[in-house]
């Protein structure tokens, strides 16, 4: 077997059946993931609407109308101003996900998550009533806040209630409803870049208001998992809620590992400084990496700028906005791919075959935007085959992502996390994530006017560095008990030198007063 790919012989098989209240609670949950995928769809659309553009951004506008066919098309919407409307809200999240960390550690992921959902209703009041830059960027702050906490309580939160055995396909609604969130957001766009007035794009920026109220007043019908409890002295409490997730009374394996390693994080008094040990090294290496490598296969070029590169390349405005939809449809279906074949595949089979996939075809971009634009950017009259061939490449791309990187860049994380320094450990996946995304988002439209169709090249090469990574050193997780995942690292022929015997005495002799 690949190096990696060991086995681990966990014995571990808890009772207990897939109950409605896991439905619910993980539907809810993952539509905290709505918040995100909207604002990551809607931003690209609105400021490729002229009307937004005259109002705040008046110099790209002069500049944009006075481009001549001819001229150079792949520095067109190269303004720093206007990438940091996109990006700012990232640096909020980026922060906000710290502090988050605080919150779902001491108040549970229930209470994070709706901190997440009311500020970002806020933000998006704010920014469909804005009447001028300061507005419009404070707004974003807040939708920003909103995101951050979200994203650092949503996704351990449906890893702890889910069944082990469901527990990717579970987590992996989180993203699910991110493209939800994305195609929603290209679909209003599609329709509001039409109304008269040159109004359309407050109805895009204000409806964010709709995804946060849903998330917020959904998570009010949801109890917080049993290992949050747990972390807060809710003994009663827990095995109660464990019980009721899992639809039968006697719970006592499962409950009887949740608070052994419920006792080992109370040990921990800093997860900050901790999660800096050797021992901890495999985690945060993973911690760090899955969530810069997602961002580096370059997916979200496509998502923030998809009709903005479109209208580079010569479509007209509503065959950009257009096939931004229709990308984002592809983002979506493919999903559900992962959905159904996580748990059974395995995450390393999915990461490689998705890799594989991505680069093949940003060879072909690559190739067919060279051919067409050379670096010189004017492209004279765009044929009909090649818009065919950039769209449907495009679309088997963001497939290739969208059943590999996309959503086992959040599930990976928040399962190979023990419970101590777990929510340090996703507020770092977090704040990378987002630092990544501010990046791309703020570099992109420098990087295409001077890379050119290189932009396609340096992310390639990107995915290629980034699935060997995954085949030498990311062991397979499926089907292993989250509180059983010290295996997987006890198994693995490189991270075995920092797994450490956990079961100290203190622990032992605690653990046999709880139970
Ligand atoms: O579906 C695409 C989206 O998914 C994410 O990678 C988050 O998991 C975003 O950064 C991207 O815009």
């Amino acid at each position: 077997m690949a190096v990696g790919g060991i086995p681990c012989d966990s014995r571990k098989n808890y009772a207990g059946k897939f109950t409605c209240k896991v439905i619910f609670a993980c539907v809810v949950a993952a539509s905290g993931g709505l918040i995100f995928g909207y604002d990551l769809g809607i931003s690209g659309g609105v400021t490729s609407m002229d009307p937004f553009l005259q109002k705040f951004f008046p110099k790209v506008y002069r500049k944009e109308i006075s481009v001549q066919p001819s001229d150079d098309q792949y520095c067109k919407f190269d303004n720093q101003i206007l990438t940091l409307f996109t990006s700012s809200l990232y640096l909020a999240a980026l922060l906000s996900s710290m502090t988050a960390s605080r919150i779902t550690r001491g108040l549970g992921r229930k209470v994070t998550m709706m901190f997440g959902g009311l500020l970002f209703a806020f933000g998006a009041i704010i920014n469909g009533f804005a009447a001028n830059l300061l507005m419009l960027i404070f707004g974003r702050v807040l939708l920003g806040f909103g995101i951050g906490f979200a994203n650092q309580s949503v996704p351990i939160y449906l890893s702890e209630i889910a069944p082990f055995k469901y527990r990717g396909a579970l987590n992996m609604m989180f993203q699910m409803s991110i493209t939800i969130g994305i195609l929603v957001a290209n679909l209003l766009n599609y329709f509001t870049a039409k109304i008269e007035g040159g109004r359309g794009w407050r109805i895009s920026l204000g409806g964010a208001v709709v995804p946060g109220l849903i998330f917020f007043l959904g998570c009010f019908f949801l109890s917080d998992s049993p290992n949050s409890l747990l972390e807060r002295n809710k003994y009663e409490e827990a095995k109660d809620m464990l019980r009721r997730i899992r639809g039968i009374y006697n719970v006592d394996e499962e409950f009887k590992d949740l608070a052994k390693a419920s006792e080992a994080a109370k040990l921990v008094q800093s997860p900050w400084r901790d999660i800096l040990s050797r021992k901890y090294r495999p985690q945060l290496t993973f911690a760090i990496l899955i969530p810069l490598f997602q961002q580096l296969t370059g997916m979200n070029v496509f998502v923030f700028y998809a009709p903005v590169l479109f209208k580079s390349m010569g479509f007209g405005n509503n065959a950009s906005l257009m096939s931004a939809l229709i990308t984002s449809i592809v983002n979506s279906c493919a999903t559900l791919v992962s959905i159904a074949t996580v748990d059974k595949y395995g995450r390393r089979t999915l990461f490689l075959l998705g890799g594989l996939q991505m680069f093949v075809c940003q060879a072909v971009m690559t190739i067919s935007i060279a051919s067409k634009f050379g670096s010189s950017g004017s492209p004279g009259q765009l044929p009909l085959w090649f818009s065919a061939i950039v769209v449907v490449a495009m679309c088997v791309y963001i497939a290739g992502f969208a059943y590999s990187w996309g959503p086992l860049g959040w599930l990976v994380p928040s399962e190979i996390f023990p419970l101590e320094i777990r929510s340090a450990a996703q507020s770092i996946t977090v704040a990378v994530n987002m630092i990544f995304t501010f990046a791309i988002a703020q570099v992109f439209t420098a990087m295409l006017c001077n890379l050119k169709f290189g932009l396609f090249i340096f992310f390639a090469i990107c995915v290629v560095g980034l699935s060997i990574f995954i085949y030498k050193l990311l062991p397979e997780t499926k089907g292993v008990p989250i509180e059983e995942m010290a295996l997987v690292w006890k198994n693995h022929p490189y991270w075995t030198k920092f797994v450490v015997d956990k079961s100290s005495s203190l622990v032992m002799g605690k653990l046999e007063l709880i139970i």
